[in-house]
């Protein structure tokens, strides 16, 4: 069967650098890291939680310099995407990351840009590119920083909320999503993932979001399932990272079969791809291993990652279209 079409809407731009990546990209700049090879920064990807991955990712973004940088970042998880038949994808970049450490907003939000804009002539992938706040940094930063994104019309088409979760809840940033819905942006937010189903509750009430990141933590809450069913909110769910940063045991403990049996709109991600083991094919294969999913489940998936993008009407049609035809070849080679 060829790769199951999709689109792929939880994806951290940094989370895809690779360890062979990071060293060329440090010979390039002339910087020294501090690992003897890409194996030995590999084998430093046994993470505790989120923060312990979260303190390599943001070190290992120092070999993000240039433009040029970025643009090879994006390209390089573009190709990689295209084998795992991702044929949407909206990305998120991470821009308080970069300013922190003296990079220029216009260096990252350009350099990724200029990638998308060939994506789908390059790998018949469309994009779009979502920008992130750190929400262990001050609120009044992110919206400096959305200020500025707006003022110079970075071709971005919402925002997302991520980092260290538990002790910054979504309501910190009320403000911030306030003036981001007035420019017409798209409001995402990662929560539930380490954090409360109080936090998912803040995500929607407060922030107003569009779309949630995780979410998984959702199921210790029956009163949010059903308002998460009612309206229909979109989950972005990354089964091997929460597996990586051990929000769940196991693969074979992962909630996404419990999540789909309650109805919840939930799609199939890949997070950070280059640290928890694989892109969005390997993820829905470790949940097809796991779980036996039918081909129906494999194609509402996908089917829920295409209507939960924000995409206009004809590619939505186009590539739920492809999701059918994937769903009935699936279905013919299992009768022969
Ligand atoms: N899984 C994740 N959770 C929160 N912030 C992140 N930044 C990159 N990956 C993340
Ligand atoms: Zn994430």
């Amino acid at each position: 069967m060829p790769p199951l079409p999709c689109a792929e809407l939880h994806l951290h731009i940094e989370g895809t650098l690779e360890p062979e990546l990071i060293f060329a990209l440090a010979d390039r700049n002339g910087i020294r890291l501090p690992y003897a090879d890409a194996a030995d920064l590999a084998a430093r990807y046994a993470f505790t939680d989120l923060q312990s991955f979260l303190d390599l990712y943001y070190a290992n973004m120092d070999v993000l310099r240039t433009e040029a940088d970025f643009t090879d970042m994006t390209r390089a998880y573009l190709r990689r995407a295209a084998t795992a038949g991702v044929r949407h994808a909206e990305i998120m970049l991470d821009p308080q990351a970069h300013l922190a450490r003296g990079v220029a907003l216009e260096t990252c939000v350009d350099g990724v840009a200029a990638a998308l804009a060939t994506s789908e002539a390059d790998h018949g992938i469309s994009s779009s590119l979502i920008a992130a706040f750190l929400r262990d940094r001050p609120a009044t930063e992110a919206l400096g920083v959305l200020q500025d994104l707006i003022a110079m019309q970075a071709p971005i088409v919402g925002i997302g909320l991520d980092s260290a979760e538990v002790g910054y809840p979504p309501s910190l940033f009320a403000e911030v999503y306030d003036v981001a819905r007035a420019a017409g942006l798209k409001c995402i937010a990662h929560a539930g993932e380490e954090g409360p189903p109080g936090y998912v509750w803040e995500a929607l009430d407060v922030l107003r979001v569009d779309r949630l990141d995780h979410g998984i933590r959702c199921l210790e809450d029956d009163a949010l399932v059903e308002r998460l069913v009612a309206d229909g909110v979109p989950l972005t769910v990354c089964p091997l990272s929460n597996v990586r940063l051990r929000a769940v045991p196991s693969i074979g403990d992962h909630p996404l079969p419990a999540m789909l049996a309650r109805g919840l709109n939930v799609s199939v991600n890949s997070d950070d791809p280059a640290y928890f083991g694989g892109y969005v094919d390997d993820n829905l294969a470790a949940l097809v291993g796991a779980f036996d999913l039918s081909i129906d489940d494999q194609a509402l998936l996908a089917a829920n990652s295409v209507r939960s993008a924000f995409l206009d009407g004809n590619r939505r049609a186009v590539l739920l279209a492809e999701v059918e035809a994937w769903r009935v070849a699936g279905h013919s080679q299992r009768a022969v």
